[in-house]
């Protein structure tokens, strides 16, 4: 057997690409420190209990397990950041008023996930604690698109759906936490065979407006008008749909090449989101490029009631759809044992240039770097010399 081989759908990260997620990275959390946010940086294990507090069993399913030798206790390998996120902003800073929190770490899925060829994923992605109004979501939405833009993608589609339309049609019903997943489940499928049979339980009036959740999508003003004509009226609904109106209008201005839409039955994600979600496209990509929303109840399960909202994304994903880098330009210098060649290349080094010394039998070229200058002796000094 090759001992190298690696896990199904886990890669390496070769030269080229890992530069490319790494200038982005820090593009990208130099843009997230423009707005205010902090950076954490979470641990890449914790006990299971406190990693999935507040979740639902997609994350759990989602998620590698492990036994810690020392504790006796399982452990997980987190699957998403944002609620350890969450569970930092509720009990370590436990701070009053509103806290902007970023951060860029590894995850990984136990399972590939759906139109994806990777389990392991580098997640970006910023949260704000402490504001329920949607001003906070506004500026969620506004970093997410901005975000794409560092990357160079400016052609985004932005779906928008609100886990407080299903709550406000099933509310009064005694409903277990399973057939609540089972209803997301079939709602993201759209199918609606399956969930035409579940909803035999409910009142016709709920039942009909479950059903009617798999057709309310496109333009946010006609699914708007025709949801606001047809959902039953209920003050989570009527909420959720003004939240929608207000962030659809605010959004639209953010760009001439930015699409909206609404999905009603688009509720993806693992079951913690409380209020207006979104979900980023890209023509290249299946599935979302980014994800986001509200979700008020996490903080409230690690014992401090906060209002949250942020979004996340993968960098390999995003790496991957961004333009070609271009090659560094690069100087190549000998290497010999001479204090001024040092001092040079040390000057060099300074200003921002990449010198590579030239070992015995080294080539100097990389798909990465452009080696398209030398340095040369002339007389007492080194001068750097198109090749
Ligand atoms: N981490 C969530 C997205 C999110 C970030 N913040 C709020 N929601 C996901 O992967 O679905």
């Amino acid at each position: 057997m090759n001992r190298w081989l690696l896990p199904e759908d886990i890669a390496d990260v070769l030269p080229s690409e890992a530069r490319k997620v790494e200038a982005l990275r820090r593009s990208i959390l130099d843009l997230y420190q423009s707005y205010g946010y902090e950076l954490v940086a979470p641990p890449i294990l914790e006990f299971l209990d406190s990693l999935l507090t507040g979740t639902g069993s997609d994350l759990n399913l989602q998620t590698f397990k492990l036994v810690d030798q020392l504790s006796g206790r399982t452990l997980g390998l987190r699957a998403d950041m944002t609620p350890q996120v969450a569970r930092i902003d509720a009990h370590l800073l436990n701070r009053e008023g509103v806290t902007r929190l970023c951060y860029a770490g590894s995850i990984a899925h136990a399972r590939t996930p759906v139109g994806s060829a990777a389990r392991e994923e580098l997640q970006i992605g910023a949260e704000i604690y402490g504001c329920a109004s949607w001003e906070a979501d506004f500026e969620a939405i506004t970093l997410l698109l901005s975000t794409l833009n560092v990357a160079g993608i400016h052609k985004v589609y932005l779906d928008f759906s609100h886990a407080g339309v299903l709550e406000g049609i099933l509310d009064g019903q005694n409903i277990s936490k399973e057939d609540i997943e089972l209803i997301y489940g079939l709602l993201q499928s759209k199918d609606r065979t399956r969930l035409a049979s579940w909803a035999q339980c409910l009142p016709p009036e709920s039942a009909q407006a479950l059903m009617t959740l798999t057709e309310l999508n496109g333009s946010c003003t006609e699914v708007l008008a025709q949801a606001q004509k047809i959902l039953p009226k209920h003050s989570l609904i009527d909420e959720a749909l003004s939240q929608l109106d207000c962030l659809a209008t605010a959004a639209a201005g953010f760009s001439k090449e930015l699409e909206l839409s609404i999905d009603l039955a688009d509720l993806r994600g693992y079951q913690y989101h409380s209020g207006v979600m979104f979900a980023a496209y890209v023509d290249q990509l299946p599935q979302p490029i980014a994800r986001g929303g509200r979700y008020d109840h996490v903080g409230q399960a690690f014992g401090r009631a906060r209002p949250a909202t942020g979004f996340s994304l993968d960098l390999l994903s995003l790496a991957h759809l961004a333009p070609q880098w271009v090659r560094r330009p690069a100087i190549v210098a000998p290497w010999i044992n001479d204090v001024t060649l040092t001092r040079k290349i040390t000057e060099l080094r300074h200003t921002g240039e990449v010198v590579i010394q030239a070992m015995p039998d080294d080539a100097v070229e990389t798909a990465e770097y452009l080696c398209n200058r030398e340095l040369v002796k002339k007389g007492d000094s080194w001068e750097v010399k198109q090749k």
